[in-house]
């Protein structure tokens, strides 16, 4: 379990981009964040990867206090950020990438296997170089492949769905789902997009740097859809009224 207690972050002249954020996330759910641009989703993300440490308060995983720990730590206890862009050195594969994510002793059936998982045919991609010849969609699908290949305990999207075309979206939704059905690690996933929402288990709303809402996605969703509604909006919270 993940729990963030009372976790604020302070910039530059004491502005607060997280405040008192006390947020608990049970083991193989299906979480996502979302709220308005600059509502503290990233920041929220880098503060769970280690990426950013908190100002005030702390996090905990399954009861042990990981506040000061770095990336690499906490990438050993299993929490692993999945980078928009995987590296990209010369002459890298697909082969290779799949291989440091899921270890040496992975077997060419389990890296095929990890392939298909994600709607890649690994007879055309298994050999194919890291480069811009492969399109965003096809990268996208390669770093799901390999946050799925090291099996991590909790795993961090942000905005997966980013320089993802129509088209492609709609199999990222089903490589997502599928992810979601095998419960066999915490999935977090920033993201604006209703259809990815509708897979999650729980929704969270921040907004403000604050925590708006947080709760199973039927009770969540239909009034963050609702048309003109300004609960999850601090502006419109702050008067009382939409906007
Ligand atoms: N290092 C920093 N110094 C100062 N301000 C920062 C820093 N990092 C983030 N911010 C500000 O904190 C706020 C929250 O940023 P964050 O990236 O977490 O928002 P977000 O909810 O992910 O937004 P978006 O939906 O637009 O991606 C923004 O106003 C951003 O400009």
């Amino acid at each position: 379990m993940l729990e963030l207690r009372n976790v604020s972050i302070d910039v530059e002249d004491h502005k607060a981009i997280l405040k008192n954020v006390d947020l608990t996330i049970e083991d193989g759910k299906f979480v996502v964040i979302t709220g308005p641009n600059g509502g503290g989703k990233s920041t929220l993300a880098k503060v769970i990867a280690g990426i950013m440490t908190p100002s005030k308060g702390q996090i905990l995983l399954d009861g042990e206090d990981i506040t000061a720990l770095s990336v690499t730590e906490r990438a050993r206890r299993g929490i692993t950020f999945a980078f928009q862009q995987p590296v990209r050195f010369k002459g890298l594969t697909v082969r290779d990438l799949l291989v440091l994510a899921a270890g040496e002793g992975t077997g060419e059936p389990g890296l095929r296997a990890l392939l298909r998982d994600v709607g890649l045919c690994p007879k055309d991609y298994i050999e194919r170089e890291i480069n811009a010849s492969l399109s965003g969609g096809e990268i996208k699908r390669i770093e799901i492949a390999m946050a799925l290949a090291r099996k991590t305990r909790i795993t961090l999207f942000d905005e997966p769905e980013a320089g993802i075309d129509l088209w492609s979206f709609g199999n990222l939704i089903e490589v997502f789902g599928r992810l979601r059905g095998r419960r066999e690690g915490t999935v977090i996933i920033i993201s604006h997009q209703e259809r990815i929402l509708d897979i999650a288990d729980e929704l969270v709303v921040l907004a403000g740097g604050e925590l708006r809402a947080k709760g199973a996605k039927e009770d969540i969703l239909p009034e963050l859809l609702q048309e003109g509604a300004c609960s999850f909006c601090p502006e419109g919270a702050r008067k009382g009224r939409d906007c």
